[in-house]
This record gives C-alpha cells, sequence and structure tokens, in this order.
C-alpha cells in the first residue's frame, strides 16, 4: 500500500445528547456549521461538514444525540437518522464527555464498535476537568475491552488535540480520490441552515420542554441582488406555546429573529432580510407525516 496515497469518505460523530458533537465538527472545520446548545437533542439532522486536506477529504457527519427512550416519533426519528449515519459511514468517532460515562453512552459504545468501521474514542469537554489525573483512570475504565482504534483527549471549546484526532480519522479512510469539490464546505442548502440558525435561537431562548415542541420551516428563501429574503415559520403544537414565543409585544420574537439574522449574515457573508411567524401544528412532534413533511428524514 502506497502511505501517501489521498484518503477519502465520510465519518460519523456518534454520541450520547450534548457530549459536544456539533461543537466539535464546528471546531474541527473551523466554521459555525452545525447549531449548539446548552440542551440535549439539539441536533435534529445528519449534518455534512467538510475538511479538504492535501492527503484526504473528510466528510464529518454531524447526528442527533442517540439517547435511550423511545418516548415520541421524533425521539424515535432522531435515534434513526443517528444509526443511518452510522451505517453509511467508513469510520466513526464516539464522543463522550470527560468523567462521564453512563448507560448511554455504553449504548452508543456497543452500536460503535459492531458497526463493523475504524472506530475512535473521542473524550471532549477536558477543559472542564480541574484534576487531570483523573483522566487516566477514566480513559481506562471505557477503553477497557472495547475495540477503539485510539483514544484522543479534546476539547472542542478550547481547540485542544484536534489535530491528532483528524490525523487518526483521515489515516482511518479508505484510499480513494475526493468525494468533493476542494471548496465544499456541506452538502446543505442555505435555506437548510437559516431554519437551523432560527431553531438554535428557540433552543437557547427558550425554557423548559418548549423547544421540543417547536419546529422551523422556510416559507420563502430569495436571492435579492446580495441580499437574502427569508421567510421562516416557527411551529408549536398549542395556542399558548405560541404566545410564550412571541413573548410580551412581541419582545421574545425580535429578538430571537434579530440574533438569527445576525448569525444567518455571518455564516452567509451578505445582508438578510428575515420575518418570522408562529403558527400552531396540533402534535407535529408525534406524527410521522408532520414530521417528514417538515423536513425530518433520515
Ligand atoms: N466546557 C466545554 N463545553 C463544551 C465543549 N464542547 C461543547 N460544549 C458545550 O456542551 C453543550 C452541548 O454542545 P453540543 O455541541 O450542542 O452537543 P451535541 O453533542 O451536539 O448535542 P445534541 O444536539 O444533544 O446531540 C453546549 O453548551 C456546548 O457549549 C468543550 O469542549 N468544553
Amino acid at each position: 500500500m502506497n502511505a501517501a496515497a489521498f484518503r477519502a469518505g465520510h465519518v460519523a460523530l456518534i454520541g450520547r445528547p450534548n457530549v459536544g458533537k456539533s461543537s466539535l465538527l464546528n471546531a474541527l472545520i473551523g466554521q459555525r456549521l452545525c447549531i449548539v446548545s446548552p440542551r440535549p437533542q439539539t441536533t435534529r439532522h445528519r449534518i455534512l461538514g467538510v475538511a479538504t486536506r492535501e492527503d484526504g477529504q473528510i466528510g464529518y457527519l454531524d447526528t442527533p444525540g442517540i439517547h435511550a427512550g423511545t418516548g415520541k416519533a421524533l425521539n424515535r426519528q432522531l435515534n434513526r437518522t443517528a444509526h443511518t449515519a452510522l451505517a453509511g459511514a467508513d469510520a466513526c468517532v464516539h464522543v463522550v464527555e470527560a468523567l462521564r460515562f453512563d448507560n448511554e453512552d455504553r449504548a452508543v459504545a456497543d452500536a460503535a464498535l459492531s458497526a463493523g468501521i475504524p472506530c475512535l474514542l473521542a473524550i471532549n469537554k477536558v477543559d472542564a476537568v480541574k484534576d487531570k489525573e483523573r483522566l487516566l483512570p477514566f480513559i481506562a475504565q471505557i477503553s477497557e475491552g472495547r475495540g477503539y482504534q485510539g483514544v484522543f483527549l479534546v476539547s472542542a471549546r478550547r481547540r485542544s488535540g484536534l489535530e491528532e484526532l483528524e490525523d487518526a480519522i483521515a489515516g482511518a479512510l479508505p484510499e480513494q480520490d475526493a468525494l468533493y469539490e476542494a471548496d465544499t464546505l456541506t452538502d446543505r442548502s442555505e435555506r437548510f441552515l437559516a431554519a437551523e440558525l432560527v431553531r438554535e435561537q428557540l433552543m437557547r431562548q427558550l425554557g423548559q420542554e418548549l423547544p421540543y415542541s417547536t419546529t422551523v420551516e422556510i416559507e420563502r428563501f430569495e436571492l435579492e441582488g446580495r441580499m437574502r429574503r427569508v421567510h421562516a415559520v416557527i411551529w408549536v403544537e398549542r395556542d399558548g406555546q405560541k404566545a410564550i414565543v412571541i413573548g410580551d409585544k412581541g419582545e421574545r420574537l425580535r429578538d430571537i429573529g434579530s440574533k438569527a439574522r445576525i448569525a444567518m449574515e455571518k455564516l452567509f457573508d451578505g445582508k438578510v432580510f428575515l420575518e418570522t411567524w408562529v403558527k400552531v401544528r396540533r402534535g407535529w412532534s408525534d406524527d410521522d407525516r408532520a414530521l417528514r413533511e417538515l423536513g425530518y428524514t433520515d
């Protein structure tokens, strides 16, 4: 085998909710492509982020957190999306949080290591660990008896340990030509990313269970010269939820819209005119047909 051969393929970042998969993908590709919030189950779709290097091309796949309990149709869909990404990948990175390994992590490890592809372990959030000596026994505890091809201590927040992880991922991919043009960042449209950026604000700004009753649909996305005109519908499940999203005198909705617009202007590198409406679609999160219509697919 030629050691200098070009390697390319897809690597699925998988793990339980909230371990930092989206943050890690963003840090690895150096762009805020995937939305991030302190709440579990922020990611609802498989999102590709491409990094092209001299010796290879890595297609990182962000995936929804794999969680226990089937819950609503949306929960089942999120688990399916993650498992489908894993099944279609050439390698995977199991992402865990430093010093935490529970039954959900164990279940993800089982799925990752039985997928028949090289699997690396990334222990994220090491910046939050004060006593670094605790990391060695933690590594031993979770890697013993499990066939990870390598273990990496990383911090998506501080961007530490990423080069070593990226080199190992590139080395685990098959020898083949690039799958995407060298300047490709993602296969997702600006329309899709616009919906995600509105949803990010809902995840960040709404309390308790309300974010899980919301989803975003872009009704109109038009380029007018260099300006993008975006009409976003925020779907909720009940009238009472609509009032909360809109807020007193429309204040919360204005704040959600203005923060999402700023994030879009940064990502799209151009002016954005964003209008948002809140509408009710009863029971959408537990209705397979509604989920499909609202863009949820494996
Ligand atoms: N201290 C610290 N926090 C981090 C790090 N990486 C991510 N976080 C935080 O962890 C939380 C979850 O991050 P996400 O990237 O949304 O996690 P995820 O695994 O994609 O979450 P799901 O969408 O639930 O699957 C956010 O509040 C992040 O800011 C890190 O390296 N260090």
